[in-house]
C-alpha cells in the first residue's frame, strides 16, 4: 500500500475524537481486485478442499471505499521534522505488526502486537505526509490545521501522521441503538470482544480506553451478525510491562474517566507509586458487555467505578445466557487478582456457543464431564490423564459441528465461523477445564477432600469414574444424538434441529463447490451428480465421513463448473 497522501481519494467522514478525524478511503483509480483463484482443490472427495475460503466476488465488489484514513490531529505546526509526530501519536500503531520496523527506534521500549487478529482493528499502513486540508476540515476540526489562530510560525509544509485501516461499517456504540436485541448474537460479540482482550493480554498490551465508540463492527447485510474489532489505540500501554509509575497527576492513566477499572481509577499519585493496568482492558469489557446485551453500560452514568460494589449491579435481562450473565459479574469483579482472566471468559462463552445439542451442558454431561471432574481436573496426572480423555471426545465434536458449519455457510455467520476459529487456534486442555467451571461449579468440599487422596484411593476413584469406560462419550452421544441407523454421531441433524436460519426450506446441510478445477476433477464432479458419495476429512486424528448426493446447481455454471453437495450425514469413526 502507498505510503503518499496524494495515492489515496477520500470518501466521506467517518468520525472524529480529540485526536483525529477518520475518512473513508481507497487507492487513486483502484479497481476492486477479484480472488484470482478461487481457493478450490482439486480431488471432490476431500472436504478441506471445498470449504469457502475466499468470500463471494459480490462483497469484493460492494465496498467501494474500503479504508479508513485516520489523519491525526498536529496540534504543532510550529514544530519541524517528523519525529516528534512518530513519537507522539505512535503508539496508535500498537494493533499494526510492523510497527517497530516503521518507527525505527524512535519509541524506545515500544511492543506492538505481533501479529494480526481478527478482533483487532486491521491496520494496513501508516505515513506522514502533507496535511490534507479536506473541505469539511475548517468547520469540523479547526484548530487541528495549522491556520490555527495562534501560530506565529509553521512549517514550511504542514504534515501530520496518517493511519490507514480497513474500514469498518458502525460502532458498537451506534449498533445497539440502530438494532433489535439479540442475545445469540450479543453472545458472540461478547465472545469476540474476550477473544480479542486474551490476545492482547497475551502480549502484554493494554487499549486503556474501552468504550463503545472505540469497538468497530463490520456486516455486510443488515441482519447479519457482525465481526467486531478492537479500534483506536491511541491511550494504549505497549511497552511489555503491566506497571506504569504514576507519581503524579500529570501522567496519563488512559482514556475516559468512567471505564476505567476500580483499580485504576483508586488509584493516588505518589513517590514509588505503580498502576498496574493486566486487567484494565478485562474490566471494561463487562461494562461492554452490558451494552451489548442491555444498551447501557451501567459505568457511563448509574455507577461510580471507583466506589460501586457488585450488589450495585443492575439485573441482567432473564433471558441472557447463565454463562453470559455469571462472566459479566466476573469480569467485573473489583479485586483485579479475583477477576477471570479473559482467556478463561472467552473460553467460556465459546463454549456456550456452540450448538453440539440443544443444551450444552447436557452434551456435556453425557461425556463424562460433570461437578466431579470439574473439581478433579488438575488435581493428580492419573486422573488427569483419564478426565481428559473425556475432555478430547468432547474438543473432536466442537471440531466436528466447526467442520460442519464451514460447509454450511448459509447457516452460521462468517463472524461466528471465524469466532470458533480464533477460539480453536488457542484453545488447551487447562483453560478449558477452567472455563468448564461455569458450566459445572467446582463442589469446594470435594475439591478439598481430594487433595488429601493417596495413589490408591485416586485409582479407586478413577475405575469409578464412568469416563473410564473409554467409549462413554460415544454411547452417551449416540443415544441421545444419532438417527437410530447408524453408529457415532449424526451431527447433521442436530445442527439441521438447532441451527437457526433463514434458508427456507433447506433439509440438511447444503454446500456449494464452486469449482474451477482441472478438467478431471470436473469430470469427476459430473460422474457423481445424483450419487450418494462421500467426502472425507480428519478430526483430531480421527476419520470424520460426510455422506451425501451431489446435485448440479442451477445458477452456478459460470465461470467454472458448480455443483451443490448436500450432506445427509456426518461421522466421526
Ligand atoms: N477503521 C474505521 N472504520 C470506520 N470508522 C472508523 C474507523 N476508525 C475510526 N472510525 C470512526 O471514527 C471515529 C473516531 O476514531 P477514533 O476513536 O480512532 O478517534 P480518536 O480521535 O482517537 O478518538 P478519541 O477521542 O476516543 O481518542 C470512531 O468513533 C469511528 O466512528
Amino acid at each position: 500500500m502507498p505510503n503518499r497522501i496524494d495515492s489515496y481519494e477520500f470518501g466521506e467522514f467517518l468520525g472524529q475524537g480529540s485526536n483525529a478525524a477518520v475518512y473513508s478511503a481507497k487507492l487513486l483509480e483502484s479497481k476492486p481486485d477479484l480472488p484470482k483463484n478461487l481457493g478450490l482443490g482439486t480431488g471432490f472427495n476431500e472436504v478441506t478442499d471445498i470449504l469457502a475460503d475466499v468470500p463471494p466476488a459480490r462483497k469484493v465488489l460492494g465496498k467501494p471505499y474500503p479504508f479508513a484514513i485516520k489523519l491525526m490531529f498536529n496540534f504543532e505546526h510550529d514544530r519541524l521534522g517528523e519525529d516528534h509526530l512518530w513519537q507522539s501519536m505512535g503508539v496508535e500503531l500498537a494493533p499494526y505488526p510492523n510497527a517497530k520496523k516503521l518507527l525505527g527506534g524512535r519509541m524506545g521500549n515500544f511492543q506492538p502486537l505481533p501479529g494480526k487478529h481478527p478482533n483487532v482493528v486491521r491496520v494496513i499502513t501508516a505515513f506522514v505526509d502533507s496535511l490534507k486540508v479536506l473541505p469539511d476540515a475548517m468547520e469540523r476540526y479547526p484548530d487541528a490545521l495549522h491556520t490555527a489562530r495562534w501560530y506565529e510560525t509553521v512549517a514550511a509544509e504542514p504534515k501530520t501522521l496518517y493511519i490507514v485501516m480497513r474500514r469498518y461499517r458502525q460502532t458498537l456504540h451506534e449498533y445497539v441503538w440502530t438494532h433489535d436485541r439479540n442475545y445469540w448474537t450479543g453472545r458472540i460479540l461478547m465472545a469476540q470482544l474476550l477473544e480479542a482482550c486474551t490476545y492482547l493480554h497475551k502480549h502484554h498490551v493494554s487499549q486503556r480506553d474501552m468504550k463503545s465508540d472505540n469497538i468497530l463492527l463490520q456486516y455486510d447485510i443488515e441482519n447479519e451478525i457482525p465481526q467486531l474489532v478492537i479500534a483506536d489505540f491511541g491511550c494504549a500501554l505497549a511497552s511489555g510491562d503491566w506497571n506504569i509509575d504514576y507519581e503524579c497527576e500529570d501522567v496519563s492513566l488512559g482514556g475516559n474517566a468512567k471505564t476505567r477499572a476500580p483499580e485504576i481509577s483508586t488509584a493516588k499519585p505518589g513517590k514509588n507509586v505503580k498502576v498496574n493496568f493486566e486487567m484494565a482492558d478485562t474490566w471494561s469489557s463487562g461494562g461492554l458487555s452490558y451494552e451489548i446485551l442491555t444498551r447501557t453500560n451501567p459505568f457511563y452514568k448509574l455507577l461510580d467505578t471507583a466506589t460501586y460494589t457488585s450488589s450495585d449491579l443492575p439485573p441482567l435481562p432473564s433471558r441472557v445466557h447463565f454463562v453470559a450473565r455469571n462472566v459479566i459479574y466476573d469480569l467485573l469483579e473489583r479485586n483485579p487478582s479475583k477477576r477471570v482472566k479473559p482467556s478463561i471468559a472467552a473460553t467460556a462463552l465459546n463454549l456456550s456457543l456452540f450448538r453440539l445439542g440443544e443444551d450444552v451442558r447436557e452434551m456435556m454431561k453425557k461425556c463424562g464431564i460433570s461437578e466431579l471432574t470439574t473439581s478433579l481436573a488438575g488435581k493428580s496426572s492419573q486422573i488427569g490423564k483419564e478426565i481428559n480423555k473425556s475432555l478430547d471426545k468432547v474438543i473432536s465434536l466442537i471440531t466436528a459441528e466447526t467442520i460442519i458449519a464451514n460447509l454450511a455457510p448459509h447457516l452460521v455467520s462468517r463472524a461466528e465461523r471465524q469466532l470458533r476459529a480464533t477460539f480453536l487456534a488457542r484453545m488447551d486442555r487447562d483453560n478449558i477445564w477452567e472455563a468448564l467451571r461455569y458450566f459445572f461449579p467446582v463442589d469446594e468440599k470435594c475439591s478439598q477432600s481430594i487433595e488429601h487422596l493417596d495413589d490408591d484411593s485416586i485409582a479407586s476413584l478413577v475405575s469409578n469414574l464412568s469416563f473410564s469406560d473409554g467409549n462413554c462419550s460415544e454411547n452417551g452421544l449416540s443415544s441421545s444424538l444419532n438417527n437410530g441407523q447408524r453408529m457415532g454421531y449424526n451431527a447433521p441433524i442436530l445442527l439441521r434441529n438447532v441451527i437457526r436460519t433463514d434458508s427456507n426450506g433447506l433439509n440438511g446441510i447444503v454446500h456449494r463447490v464452486a469449482a474451477t478445477v482441472s478438467i478431471v476433477s470436473t469430470i469427476l464432479f459430473i460422474l457423481a451428480l445424483g450419487d450418494t458419495r462421500c467426502l472425507w476429512t480428519r478430526v483430531a486424528n480421527r476419520p470424520f465421513i460426510f455422506e451425501g448426493k451431489f446435485l448440479a446447481s442451477k445458477n452456478h455454471f459460470s465461470p467454472g463448473f458448480s455443483v451443490r453437495f448436500e450432506v445427509k450425514s456426518a461421522n466421526i469413526f
